[in-house]
């Protein structure tokens, strides 16, 4: 029958809509209104409420409906009688094939088909139901012999299906009652399930009217009623359909060979006994209980009080063996029946997937009204500054649960919010987890376990005899201009002053020098800090690289603050001081006020009973440079084992890195153990790649470095941070994915943070942060040192309470069109450190109103940021940029030296201007001045926009073709 509108159907029986919807309610259908439509199977249930008689005519022969099939079924449940109780049975078979089973395509009636179709046997039964009773009343007396207690209670339509299982179980010996559990089982409903219990159909009203649906007429479970559904259900089908199909079912149903036993050669058919063991699979349990239902249909109280394990325990073998056999009345049988191929499909598995989570659900506790599996006391490690969110993840519940959980234990936090390890431990508890919090380090050593590299077990494992002496590392510091820099390179022989901007070092560099030390020649490895304050962060690094610590102190000046902050430094690393009282050449000098002040500072001299060693020097005249180097070895040789395995994959740390133009990435790193040879597959950080070429301070090129020997690296594919440990993996595909797991880490511990930037927790500061301009930053520079050291100084700045500071991003290398969007929506301003942008990125950053301040002295963007903050940063002059020209040929002039053959870009050249020059977005090289401009041969002032020209620019010699030449103006500007 197809579908029927309610108000058609109305019509039909002759009542009004209201009639109709009201009749409907109470069948627990659920139809919304008059032009709703009704599905077949409901149509002909609604026909039976309104036309009685027709229908009683036809059910006198056969019900039709699941519905009365069931109900039927459900009556002699009770009886004592086997024979009474057998009775019913025809009528699921029998009102199948007989009567309009081909219009009811319900799951039931699906069930019922297959048993419908074959055996003349089973024609006999459809056609003849009085016949069919009889035979199963002969079945339920044979039943009635067997030894298996009755059970009065036993539910009716479950029982064939159990029988089956039972009949799988018990082979030959139940051979009656598998006769009826040939059916072939159709997928439980709720209904099905209801109409097994002995319910009516109705016990509800269902969400929806199609019987066909899965998703529809299913009541949500409750922990209590879980069960019993889908085992039960299922095989209370396979009764009703099978009485019919009866011994066919048997033979599969039962053990490997037990399905022939009887002879009934329907094999095909057994399928379903087959499958009504299956139910097994979700628990012995429920399959009892089938079983006890099962003997209701055939005898009244079959096999009930049997366990079910034992019922179900055959399923697994025999599941098998039906799955694959068309036509069979198996689940998949069923589905065939509605047209799809029946197999055990991943729906199957999907659902056994649910249903197995939903088991572990009903055991999981309900905490504020909310169920969480327990993790029964596993370990469950988060990464500091972890969220419920993250929790979530790696247990595979909704954050929305534990927020409700965390609520309940009196915390309130939102999904996203970072938590200390105190609340997640009492959350652990509280949800069964043993939750651990790990920092980034020992998530790092365990993400290298998983390579097979165990840092700590390497270390433990060195022999003695593989240890070779190595190079002291020495590290100076000391106040700004007490002469650190002239030190080195009085040391060094080379003038590294010289190159530097704005006289500060400013990047971390390492050289290794040779002396001559009783007549043995050593090797000293040098790390160049830098002096000034905004180095802090890399002269903690350095500490730590650190075995000896040279203290300049200038004798003139004494102690200062950053002398006291670089013997902290050195004394929390446990790092040997050697103090270098500097500038003796100078008027004033005064060693012994030196001596006296540090040892405030617990650095007594040898010469007072201490074991300091002291050298005063003089590192321009290079007085006593060489004693104190001498004074180094014999520190370090007196305190410390320095020695190293070279014949190892060499580990150490990355001390500086850069990108370079046509070089790529270039690190400087210090091997600390093993060897570093070119070729080795390399990490360093989140960075990887493979030692492409290796160069000494001086630029020379070299195979292998051993401990102690501070190189620079060509061949990563990235830029990795100062700081960042390096390691020799085992081969290239290994760094990659060292790498990409740490890239990973990092980016979910940025997201933590970027969160933690929203969180409530900081809500409250967040509110009153933005009332007030908080200067929102992004750091482009041209290494990573320099980038750091600025972002750490401009962190330290503290103007007052409403004023703040953040860094909402910061990278190595030019400005891009990014760092201008980012700008654009953050309301950030840009600082260039050593580098520009492009055109385009600048006439972007124009057009957004984004600043871009550029500053190649940190101090000086440390000024200019604090005079900001403090509202007093109202700068007269400001560097305004007239020009871009590209360097198109280079002419080399014995008299003037090269000349840079240009295309003015934009703007105007003018002679006498200052420059810098811009190789790949970084400012390589900044106060140059245009000294000569010239037309072709012609000298002129002035070169505008499209125009070629000739720069000189005095004794600066160092460009390059692609060079981009850009000069600029000091412009006076108006107070905003
Ligand atoms: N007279 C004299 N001047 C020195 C001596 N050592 C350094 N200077 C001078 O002191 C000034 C600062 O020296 P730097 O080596 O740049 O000092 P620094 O500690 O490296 O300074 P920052 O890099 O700014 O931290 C320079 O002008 C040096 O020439 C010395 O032994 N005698």
């Amino acid at each position: 029958m197809p579908k029927a509108r309610v108000y058609e159907l109305a019509k039909i029986f002759g009542v009004d809509s209201k009639t109709v919807l009201d009749k409907l309610k109470d069948m627990g259908e659920f139809v919304k209104s008059a032009s709703s439509t009704v599905e077949a199977p409901v149509v002909r249930k609604l026909k039976a409420q309104f036309q009685p008689s027709t229908d009683s005519s036809q059910a006198s022969a056969a019900p039709k409906s699941s519905e009365r099939a069931a109900k039927p079924a459900a009556r002699p449940s009770a009886r004592p009688s086997s024979a009474q109780a057998h009775k019913p049975a025809p009528h699921a078979p029998a009102a199948r094939s007989g009567g309009e089973h081909s219009a009811s395509v319900t799951s039931e009636t699906a069930a019922a088909k297959p048993a419908a179709r074959p055996s003349a046997h089973d024609k006999a039964a459809h056609a003849n139901p009085a016949h069919a009773a009889k035979q199963a009343a002969s079945d339920a007396v044979q039943n009635a012999a067997r030894p298996h207690a009755p059970r009065p209670g036993a539910r009716p339509g479950q029982g064939s299906a159990q029988h089956g299982a039972h009949g799988g179980s018990r082979g030959a010996a139940n051979r009656a009652d598998t006769r009826h559990n040939a059916t072939p089982a159709p997928r439980p409903s709720a209904r099905d399930a209801a109409a097994a219990h002995g319910t009516p159909a109705r016990s509800g009203p269902r969400p929806g009217n199609n019987p066909y649906s899965r998703k529809q007429g299913m009541s949500v479970p409750t922990p209590g009623d879980i069960p019993r559904p889908h085992p039960m259900s299922r095989p209370g089908q396979g009764g009703n359909g099978n009485g019919s199909g009866s011994g066919n079912g048997r033979g599969r149903g039962g053990r490997p060979g037990q399905g022939g036993g009887n002879g009934r050669g329907r094999g095909g058919r057994g399928a379903s006994a087959a499958q009504s063991a299956r139910p097994g699979q979700w628990g012995h349990g429920r399959a009892g209980q089938g079983a006890s239902a099962g003997s209701s249909r055939s005898g009244g109280r079959f096999g009930g009080a049997r366990p079910g394990a034992t019922a179900a325990q055959p399923a697994p073998s025999n599941g098998p063996q039906s799955s694959g056999r068309p036509g069979r009345g198996n689940r998949g049988g069923a589905a065939g029946a509605f047209g799809r191929q029946g197999s055990r499909s991943s729906k199957a598995r999907k659902a056994r997937r649910a249903k197995r989570q939903e088991f572990e659900e009903m055991k999981a506790p309900v905490i504020g009204g909310v169920r969480i599996p327990s993790g029964n006391g596993q370990v469950i490690k988060l990464r500091q500054g972890s969220s419920l969110a993250d929790l979530a993840e790696k247990i595979n519940v909704n954050p929305a649960a534990l927020v409700t959980v965390l609520f309940h234990l009196g915390e309130m936090a939102t999904a996203t919010q970072s938590l200390d390890e105190a609340t997640f431990q009492i959350l652990g508890e509280e949800i069964g987890w043993d939750i651990k919090i790990v920092s980034a380090e020992e998530e790092d050593k365990e993400l290298l376990q998983q390579f097979d590299i165990d840092l700590d077990e390497e270390e433990l494992q060195e022999d003695e005899e593989d240890l070779a002496p190595r190079p002291p590392v020495v590290t100076v510091m000391g106040h700004v201009d007490h002469g650190k820099t002239r030190l080195l390179d009085t040391i060094r022989k080379t003038n590294v002053i010289a190159r530097e901007a704005g006289g500060i070092t400013q990047r971390i560099g390492a050289y290794q020098i040779a002396v001559d030390l009783n007549g043995e020649h050593r090797k000293i490895t040098f790390l160049d800090t830098p002096g000034h304050e905004a180095f802090t962060a890399m002269r903690a690094r350095g500490a730590e690289l650190t075995d000896v610590a040279i203290l300049v102190v200038a004798a003139d000046d004494g102690v200062m603050p950053q002398t006291v902050e670089a013997i902290n430094h050195a004394q929390a690393a446990h790092v040997p001081i050697v103090v270098a009282v500097n500038k003796i050449d100078k008027e004033g000098a005064n060693p012994d006020k030196v001596r006296g002040q540090l040892t405030e500072f617990g650095l007594v001299p040898e010469e007072y009973g201490g074991d300091t060693m002291f050298v005063d020097i003089s590192a321009k005249q290079g007085t006593h440079v060489d004693k104190l180097l001498e004074a180094v070895l014999l520190t370090a040789d007196a305190t410390l084992d320095l020695r190293a395995n070279p014949d190892k994959d060499a580990r150490g740390a990355t001390i500086e890195a850069r990108l370079d133009k046509g070089r790529g990435a270039v690190a400087s790193v210090l091997v600390q153990q093993g060897t570093l040879h070119v070729g080795d597959a390399i990490v360093a950080g989140t960075s990887y790649g493979r030692v492409r070429a290796m160069l000494d301070e001086n630029g020379q090129s070299m195979q292998e470095a051993t401990p102690s020997t501070p190189v620079q690296v060509l061949g990563l594919t990235s830029v990795p941070t100062a700081g960042d440990l390096f390691l020799v993996a085992p081969d290239d595909r290994t760094a990659r994915q060292i790498a990409e797991k740490r890239q990973a880490t990092e980016r979910a511990a940025q997201l933590a943070k970027r969160r933690k930037i929203v969180s409530l927790e900081s809500l409250k500061e967040q509110f009153k942060k933005s009332e007030i301009d908080m200067l929102n930053i992004i750091i482009k520079g041209d290494s990573s040192g320099s980038v750091e050291a600025l972002e750490d100084s401009l962190m330290k700045i503290e103007v007052s309470e409403e004023v703040g500071i953040q860094v909402i991003h910061r990278g190595v290398g030019a400005i891009t069109q990014n760092d201008v969007n980012l700008a654009t929506v953050d309301k950030a301003v840009i600082i260039g450190f050593n580098v520009r942008p492009n055109r385009q990125v600048a006439d972007l950053a124009d057009r957004e109103g984004v600043e871009i301040k550029y500053y190649s002295i940190i101090y000086k963007a440390i000024e200019d940021v604090e005079a900001s903050l403090k509202g007093m940063l109202k700068p007269e002059f400001e560097e305004v940029v007239t020009s871009h020209s590209e360097i198109r040929e280079i002419f080399r002039s014995s008299k003037f030296g090269n000349i840079a053959g240009v295309l003015v870009q934009d703007g105007t050249v003018k002679r006498g201007t200052k420059a810098r020059i811009l190789r790949n977005g970084v400012a390589t090289v900044n106060d140059l001045e245009i000294t000569s401009l010239r037309r072709f041969k012609d000298d002129v002032t002035e070169v505008a926009e499209g125009y070629e020209a000739g720069i000189n620019l005095g004794n600066f010699n160092d460009i390059q073709e692609g060079d981009i030449i850009e000069t600029f103006e000091m412009q006076q500007v108006e107070r905003k």
